[in-house]
């Protein structure tokens, strides 16, 4: 049997950050020109994206796994290296994106709607750009940060007005093909249909569009038959459209018994409580008595219309071989669609559905982890995370700058007041992928705080200003108006190479310092 592809996994890595360069410029009769070494481009980044004409995610289920390019690394002369193109992977209509935790992170409904799975990372900046008036030479460069890998499920639920819901071999393909242009498989096989056909119906001057949903057995609603599979699709059609076989040869079945049995699932069903709107049994529903083109379904149907017709639902007599009843079914169904489209028209717009982004990405904290014979100190933060990412471990200036750049978004106070000792244990990032170093504070004031631990460093350093001299005060206004002009340079770098976020964030990162 062919396999049910509307859920699969899907692993993507993004592509890496290209790494900045450390550069001299060379020019004739200038031989100690400026740092020239360019910024790393930034990588691609996995996107989803909603392609109307797309209507299975076979493709990814054939090939699973997608990258993006890299960046390309920076060069001398201050050029940039290219960025790498996004990957944008084309999705159908009404598919979701859920974590492997079962979290929903995109509901892609609408053209135009997309979702970054994996982001590409950041390139390297290059020695030019983290020149400053204290390091006007630097001899090292960032790296590039790695891509994100990601591993989701997509899962597609059709987005249709009109689901046609039945016994396997009811006919519902048969239908959708007679009443609109799609061609699907029509066998006399139960479950003939595996992926939903998605057809629009035109009747007089309004048009909606039909899905047939792979055939229903009792027991769908616990997964039976690939219940869930078929039922998922169900979840957004407006109109839901019992497709009920008159013809049918087996003993135990009749289309008022057949009706029963899959309204039970539909009420048994809960579905995703993402989508949510009305409860399947409870949306507009019509009767579908199909094959009355056989003489024995013909009076099949008048017998059962009478228990039917208590039911309340609008009953239709089709044949799908014929086409007779086709057009009066059409034009009802037009007219159901119209009134439940005017009760929600909201739900007709398109929302374009982004990356959630990190809330505050400058939060960092400081946690003294003891633990058996372990005792350190860990750092978790998005900024120090990613700028250890960037960090060329075998250049000590490149170190260098990753402390100071530690230093200055507070994580050494922090480590203070933690109670961090120089030569502690500190770990960035998490115990198993960050980075272990022995501390060694950078800041002078640093010894100082040291001595007189246990007292509120907060008031100590309100004494240590207050006693600071003139000289002092104008060494400490150097140093803050380089490390601003440094910030600063990051800043223009990075918005040169086109992976800045908000400016407002940015500029508030300079601000605080
Ligand atoms: N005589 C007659 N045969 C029909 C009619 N509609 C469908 N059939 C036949 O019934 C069989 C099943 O039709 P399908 O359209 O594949 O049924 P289905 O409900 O899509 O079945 P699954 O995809 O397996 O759930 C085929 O052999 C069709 O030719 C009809 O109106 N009259
Ligand atoms: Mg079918």
């Amino acid at each position: 049997m062919a396999t049910f592809v509307d859920r699969v996994v899907l692993n993507v890595s993004a592509g890496s950050g290209g790494r900045g360069i450390a550069s001299v410029h060379r020019e004739k009769f200038k031989p100690l020109g400026g740092p020239d070494g360019g910024t790393g481009g930034r990588g691609g980044s996995v996107i989803v994206y909603v392609d109307a004409q797309m209507t299975t995610l076979l493709d990814y289920h054939h090939a699973p796994h997608r990258r993006a390019d890299n960046g390309r690394q920076g060069a001398g002369n201050w050029r940039h290296g290219a960025s790498a193109d996004d990957l944008r992977l084309a999705v159908p209509n009404g598919t979701i994106v859920v974590s492997m935790d079962g979290e929903v992170l995109a509901d892609l409904v609408g053209e135009g709607a997309e979702f970054v799975v994996a982001a590409g990372g950041r390139g390297g900046l290059g020695n030019a750009a983290l020149a400053s008036l204290k390091r006007k030479a630097p001899g090292f460069a960032l790296l590039g940060e790695p891509g994100e890998e990601a591993s989701v499920t997509l899962e597609l639920k059709s987005i249709a007005d009109v689901a046609l819901v039945g016994y396997p071999s009811s006919g519902k393909s048969s239908i959708i093909a007679a009443m609109s242009a799609v061609r699907p498989k029509i066998a006399e096989y139960p479950f003939t249909t595996l992926v939903p056909n998605l057809g629009v119906v035109a009747a007089g001057a309004s048009r909606f569009t039909m899905a047939d949903v792979p055939g229903l057995i009792p027991g769908a609603s616990e997964g039976k038959g690939l219940g869930h599979d078929f039922l998922r699709h169900i979840e957004r059609c407006s109109v839901i459209a019992h497709v009920l076989d008159t013809a049918t040869l087996e003993a135990d079945r009749d289309p008022v018994k057949d009706l029963e049995v899959i309204s039970e699932e539909l009420r048994a069903y809960s579905g995703d409580a993402h989508i949510a709107g009305v409860p399947l049994a409870e949306r507009p529903q019509v009767i579908v008595l199909n094959k009355v083109d056989i003489p024995d379904g013909r009076e099949l149907a008048k017998i059962v219309r009478e228990d039917l017709d208590k039911l309340g639902m609008p009953i239709f007599e089709v044949s799908a071989v014929s086409h007779e009843g086709l057009d009066a079914f059409g034009y009802a169904l037009a007219a159901m669609i119209a009134d439940e489209r005017a009760k929600k028209p909201e739900l007709e717009r398109a929302p374009i559905v982004l990356r959630p982004k990190a809330v505050d990405d400058a939060a960092f904290t400081v946690t003294h982890v003891r633990d058996g014979a372990e005792d350190f100190y860990q750092i978790r933060g998005i900024k120090p995370e990613r700028w250890v990412r960037q960090t060329d471990f075998t250049n000590d200036e490149a170190v260098g700058y990753l402390a100071d750049r530690l230093a200055r978004l507070g994580v050494e106070d922090e480590l203070f007041r933690a109670g961090a000792i120089p030569g502690s244990q500190v770990v960035i990032g998490t115990r198993e992928t960050g980075v272990l170093f022995d501390w060694e504070p950078t800041m002078a004031a640093g010894a100082e705080l040291l001595g007189r631990r246990g007292t509120d460093l907060r008031v100590e350093e309100m004494e240590r200003s207050a006693r600071a001299t003139r000289n002092e005060k104008r060494a400490e206004h150097k140093d803050r108006m380089d490390a601003k002009s440094a910030a600063r340079e990051e800043l223009w770098t990075e918005r040169d190479a086109g992976h800045w976020t908000d400016p407002a964030e940015d500029d508030q990162e300079i601000a605080g310092e």
